[in-house]
């Protein structure tokens, strides 16, 4: 579907809920340009710039990085984004970084995948990711086709290291006290759209028809 105007979508629920899954979903259905937090920051842990050694610590404890550097880092990224409609994974995590996003744009929706943490954890340790990219695999679920190789460049996957157990158990703990109360926030401002279940394959539907329909009313409108 080609936009007539800038569309701008935010999508959270755990870690783990498959964020990074259905985001490359709708970004190949949909062209929305993905921007996750977590791979924004492991490229700079990666490349060793001076902010991802300040965070990787922060970060292997399953601790949120604080809000102004995240915020900062967010929205510096967003503009160069000029006129492109545009999928945010992995911020806002705090009502904070909510209201600085708010401070500049105004987002049209929120999906949040509702999926109970215990399918959450046994699926954290099985995930294997190709760092460079942020394409995500599961041995149970999507494993790559070559074992241990990224399906595109057949470059190495990696464990990351927040993906033991401990660390999950953290990030889950943060997560309902740091971020559900964002979940709230986008309800009040009649944004949020909450999609519920156990299986990515199965909650992808829902998420597709409803985008298709969001969508297309934002074109009509246009026109
Ligand atoms: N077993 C199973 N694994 C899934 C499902 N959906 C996603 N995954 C895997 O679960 C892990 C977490 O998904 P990801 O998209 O990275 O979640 P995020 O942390 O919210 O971005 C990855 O290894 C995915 O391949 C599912 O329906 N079933
Ligand atoms: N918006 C954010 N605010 C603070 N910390 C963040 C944010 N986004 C990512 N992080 C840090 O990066 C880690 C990994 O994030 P992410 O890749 O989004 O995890 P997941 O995909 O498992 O939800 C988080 O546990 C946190 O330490």
């Amino acid at each position: 579907m080609v936009l007539q105007r800038i569309f701008r979508a935010v999508i959270m629920g755990p870690p783990g809920s498959g964020k990074g899954t259905v985001s490359a979903r709708i970004t190949k259905s949909f062209g929305l340009t993905h921007l996750s937090s977590g791979d924004i920051l492991r490229a700079n842990i990666n490349a060793k710039t001076e902010l991802g050694l300040l965070m990787k610590s922060c970060i292997d404890q399953g601790q949120l990085v604080p809000d102004d550097v995240m915020s900062r880092l967010i929205l510096s990224d967003l503009r160069t984004l000029g006129q492109s409609s545009w999928l945010l994974d992995g911020f806002p995590r705090t009502v904070s970084q909510a209201e600085a996003l708010d401070d500049t744009y105004s987002v049209d929706t929120v999906i949040n995948l509702n999926v109970p943490f215990q399918t959450i954890k046994q699926r954290l340790t099985s995930r294997w990711t190709h760092l460079p990219s942020g394409r995500v695999y599961n041995i149970d679920f999507n494993p790559p086709k070559v074992p241990g190789l990224d399906d595109v460049t057949g470059e190495p996957l990696a464990q990351r290291d927040d993906d033991t157990p401990e660390t999950v158990t953290r990030r889950l703990k943060s997560y309902e006290t740091q971020t559900e109360p964002v979940l709230e926030y986008y309800r009040s401002k009649g944004v949020l759209e909450t999609f519920s279940g156990t299986e990515t394959n199965k909650i992808w539907p829902h998420v597709e028809a409803f985008l298709h329909r969001r969508l297309t009313s934002v074109n009509q409108k246009v026109a």
